[in-house]
């Protein structure tokens, strides 16, 4: 498998540390406690999931596919996304996904599990992701990155008041509607903080220094941090138009990637960048999460301020 893409032409990146044996830290376990085939949610404009008929397939991930659909009474379209049956959600923590209401965040409406699949309802993001646009554009204006940035940053304020850390932020999880607005998608790997623990589910090369190695850089209580370190990765890929880690030519395997992300003094950040652009990216790749900067810092940062 192709880990890290030369350039855009090449492989996506899509090594990802497998899925732990729960799903939003819920253990697999279908006892009656899981969340089961009826959706209660009567203000859901999907009831269930026979009112979505299948158009097309969208994409299709490490753990499912998704699909453009429309609703058979009022024809609206949704995506749902189908994924492994032998992943579960709990009732508490699929009201929780329903209840994130941003205009950064992609929409989930309604999550429904049965014997085959667990399903979501979400919102239709009609140009795809970030990846998608990259593979056809190769680098972004800084505007645009500035924008999407700031986006991100203002979805992440969104979760940290939740208590939610994403945790697999990257081009494929942030989606473009038809107006052109990046919103961050996908919940697979996220974590409700109540207590200390640190999920390992996400994409190792968007990932933090210290979830590859929380020895070296210690432990880190929340998470927080992990989002807006990969939020600096997603960055510098829109402006190099390739992953940024490693350099071109490397070997893109799991060491490789340790290596990048935990061994090396700094990241490189182009000089051609400008003032701005560079000090907003070394403040998200500071190696060191207690010296990174937070979301609140950074969306007063001057590259990404005033921009939406
Ligand atoms: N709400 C949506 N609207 C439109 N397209 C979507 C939506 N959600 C996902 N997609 C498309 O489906 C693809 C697969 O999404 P999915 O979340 O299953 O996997 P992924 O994030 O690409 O990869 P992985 O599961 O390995 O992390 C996405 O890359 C995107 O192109």
């Amino acid at each position: 498998m192709s880990l890290v893409r030369e350039r855009r032409h090449q492989e996506p990146l899509t090594f990802s540390i497998p899925p732990p044996p729960y799903y939003h830290g819920i253990p697999r376990d279908p006892s009656p406690s899981s969340f089961s085939s009826s959706n209660p949610d009567s203000s859901s404009p999907v009831q269930t999931l026979n009112d979505l008929e299948k158009l097309t397939v969208l994409g299709q991930g490490s753990n499912g596919t998704v699909y453009r659909t429309r609703h058979r009474r009022t024809t609206a379209l949704y995506a749902l996304k189908l994924i492994r049956s032998d992943l579960s959600i709990t009732t508490v923590e699929a009201d929780t996904l329903k209840r994130i209401e941003s205009s950064f965040i992609v929409k989930c409406y309604a999550v429904f599990a049965n014997s085959s699949d667990l399903c979501f309802v979400m919102e239709l993001m009609e140009k795809g992701s970030l990846q998608d646009m990259l593979l056809a554009q190769h680098v972004l204006p800084d505007p645009v990155i500035s924008t999407l940035a700031n986006r991100i940053l203002q979805g992440l304020r969104h979760l940290q008041e939740m208590r939610i850390v994403h945790g697999d932020i990257k081009p494929s999880n942030l989606l473009i509607n038809k107006k052109g607005e990046v919103k961050i998608a996908d919940f697979g790997a996220s974590r409700i903080v109540t207590r200390g623990d640190y999920g390992s589910s996400g994409t190792c090369a968007y990932m933090s220094p210290e979830r590859v190695d929380p020895d070296k850089w210690g432990f880190e209580e929340i998470g927080f941090a992990g989002d807006v370190w990969s939020l600096g990765v997603v960055v510098l890929e829109c402006c190099l138009g390739r992953y940024p880690l490693t350099k071109v030519g490397d070997k893109p395997d799991w060491a490789a990637l340790v290596c990048a992300i935990c061994c090396n003094e700094k990241v490189e950040i182009p000089v051609s960048g400008t003032l701005e652009f560079r000090d907003f990216v070394g403040r998200c790749l500071e190696k060191d999460w207690t010296k990174r900067g937070t979301v609140d810092e950074l969306l007063y940062h001057p590259f990404v301020k005033n921009r939406q």
